[in-house]
């Protein structure tokens, strides 16, 4: 069978002979001429970027720019920033301090400080979206606050982040609001905003892998599918081996071949995410294996980069509410992160409320914030929608709480039948959500429901993933075959005859004034 036209293969040969060419061309020359060519610098006030901030760096009273582990438990207490005994170089390879708690990364806030405000907004203004290496990335556009000291040459990107903010004004005026906005963070490479992380991790283990060889042969993560698919896709791209736990039959298929596609060592085990978490630690823990779940603070440094996204986004105005869906709960101390540094930088002058959305099939933190976050009991989660957040024991629980107490924050949850009609009913205004999403959703109603938040009050809802990923709930809930759910907003297709008669006659019934 001939599947080319005349006029397509000659324009496919001519394509190969070009890429034969670079091929060519290319062969025996260092790796570093492989990255992509960098686009016409930036300039900063007239000058190179990069001059600006070497000269800039040399300044008497700056410090070259630099980040250490230091515990957890050191930025809740304060200490970490009057410089904390317990800290470690990010060459190393741990995930947890002395006493067992989790680590943090901190960067020196007195050498950023040397910058005023005006100069990084400018820097990461004009470095949005372009294509330099790596600065074309969403996240590496902040590398100076991300990973510092990693060589440009050890990144491994796909220039992710830069992810779309946009306007809801349907939904928004259905709930009676005029300024909703949704991040749309799984508009990205692998369908997830885990990318953001991975990108981080991956790139320091490649750092890694070069200045002490035996110290990384894979990395392995436990995840409820995008995780998984981040993971394999940026150590596919490194040529890094990858490991995935996935918790058997509970994530959806477009998630399970993710990390298929990819190369990655797929163990489907028969436990539930918190079984397969308890796994990849231990194995971690005694094998040169690298954990790359957002236990591992390196991850949140690139996630933090989408709340400073958001603010470039409304050109420094710092919304009124983020609301996020929460699981093992890194992702909503990330943008806590992301929004604290830009305070304390100066770029903007206060934090948002964050408002940590749960299923209620999986709810551990909002029973916590139910009595104060006096006591903390992991649940047995059960099974939700929301595949991605069924967790029952999350590892970041210390940060969301400090997250939540220093943004005035809010848990709220939502019932499988709130968050399945609230993706549905959002998607009804041209969105196309996934059931985490549908989860900030639900929750973002009962709050305007209960006048929380205001009718003018600058709300963003995070999505957190692509609709794409969830297609078996969301063909189900239009089918109207979910047990116990009434699919308010289903839309199921109509079987026709094929013929003019019944064509309009479905017609007619669906918008009967034609
Ligand atoms: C799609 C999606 N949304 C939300 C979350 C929650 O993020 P976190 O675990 O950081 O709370 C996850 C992962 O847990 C996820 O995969
Ligand atoms: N939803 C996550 C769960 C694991 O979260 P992590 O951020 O700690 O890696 C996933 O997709 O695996």
């Amino acid at each position: 069978m001939q599947l080319l036209g005349c006029s397509q293969r000659l324009a496919a040969g001519v394509q190969a002979e070009k890429l034969k060419g670079t091929a060519c061309r290319t062969q025996g020359r260092a790796a570093v001429a492989l990255r992509p060519r960098a686009a016409a610098s930036v300039e900063v006030s007239g000058r190179d970027i990069r001059e600006d901030a070497h000269n800039r760096a040399n300044e008497p009273g700056s410090d070259a720019f630099n980040a250490r582990y230091v515990p957890f438990k050191a930025v809740e207490d304060g200490s970490a920033s009057r410089g904390s005994e317990e800290q470690y170089s990010l060459d190393e390879v741990l995930y947890r301090s002395n006493d067992g708690g989790l680590l943090d990364v901190h960067h020196d806030m007195d050498a950023l400080r040397h910058f005023d405000a005006a100069y990084w907004k400018k820097l990461f203004d004009g470095r949005n979206a372009t294509t330099s290496w790596p600065y074309g990335s969403g996240v590496w556009s902040k590398k100076e606050w991300v990973l510092p000291e990693i060589s440009s040459d050890d990144i491994v990107s796909m220039f992710e982040g830069n992810s779309n903010l946009f306007w809801a004004e349907r939904f928004g005026h259905q709930l009676g609001m005029s300024d909703l906005w949704v991040k749309q963070c799984g508009n990205s490479h692998t369908g997830s905003f885990k990318d953001l992380g991975m990108t981080v991790l991956v790139s320091q283990v490649n750092r890694l892998r070069k200045i002490k060889p035996d110290s990384v042969q894979a990395v392995g993560c436990a995840s409820t599918g995008d995780t998984s698919a981040a993971l394999s896709a940026y150590c596919a791209a490194a040529g890094i081996p990858s490991i995935v736990f996935l918790p058997a039959d509970k994530i959806s298929l477009a998630q399970l071949v993710q990390p298929i596609a990819n190369g990655a060592l797929v163990l489907s085990i028969d436990t539930d995410f918190d079984g397969c978490m308890k796994l990849i630690q231990e194995v971690t823990r005694s094998s040169p294996i690298y954990l790359a779940n957002s236990m591992n603070s390196l991850r949140l440094e690139g996630q933090k980069t989408a709340a400073i996204e958001i603010l470039q986004q409304f050109n420094w105005q710092v919304p009124d509410w983020l609301i996020i869906p929460g699981g093992n709960l890194g992702n909503i101390y990330a943008f806590y992160k992301g929004f604290k540094m830009c305070k304390d930088l100066g770029l903007v002058d206060r934090l948002p409320r964050l408002v940590c959305a749960q299923a209620q099939n999986a709810n551990p933190l909002y029973l916590a914030y139910k009595n104060g976050y006096d006591t903390f009991a992991p649940v047995k989660a059960q099974t939700t929608f929301a595949s991605a957040i069924q967790i029952g024991d999350p590892v970041s629980i210390d940060r969301a709480v400090l997250a939540l107490r220093e943004t005035d924050g809010i848990v709220e949850e939502a019932s499988e039948e709130e968050l399945m009609d609230a993706a549905a009913r959002a998607d009804l205004t041209g969105m196309f959500n996934c059931p985490h999403t549908g989860v900030a959703l639900a929750a973002l109603t009962k709050l305007r429901e209960r006048g929380v938040i205001a009718p003018s009050d600058r709300t963003v809802v995070v999505s957190t993933a692509h609709g794409l990923k969830f297609a078996q709930s969301k063909v189900a809930y239009h089918s109207q075959e979910i047990e116990g759910i009434g699919s308010r907003y289903a839309n199921p297709p109509v079987q026709v005859k094929e013929n003019f008669g019944s064509v309009m006659d479905a017609i007619r019934t669906k918008f009967n004034q034609l």
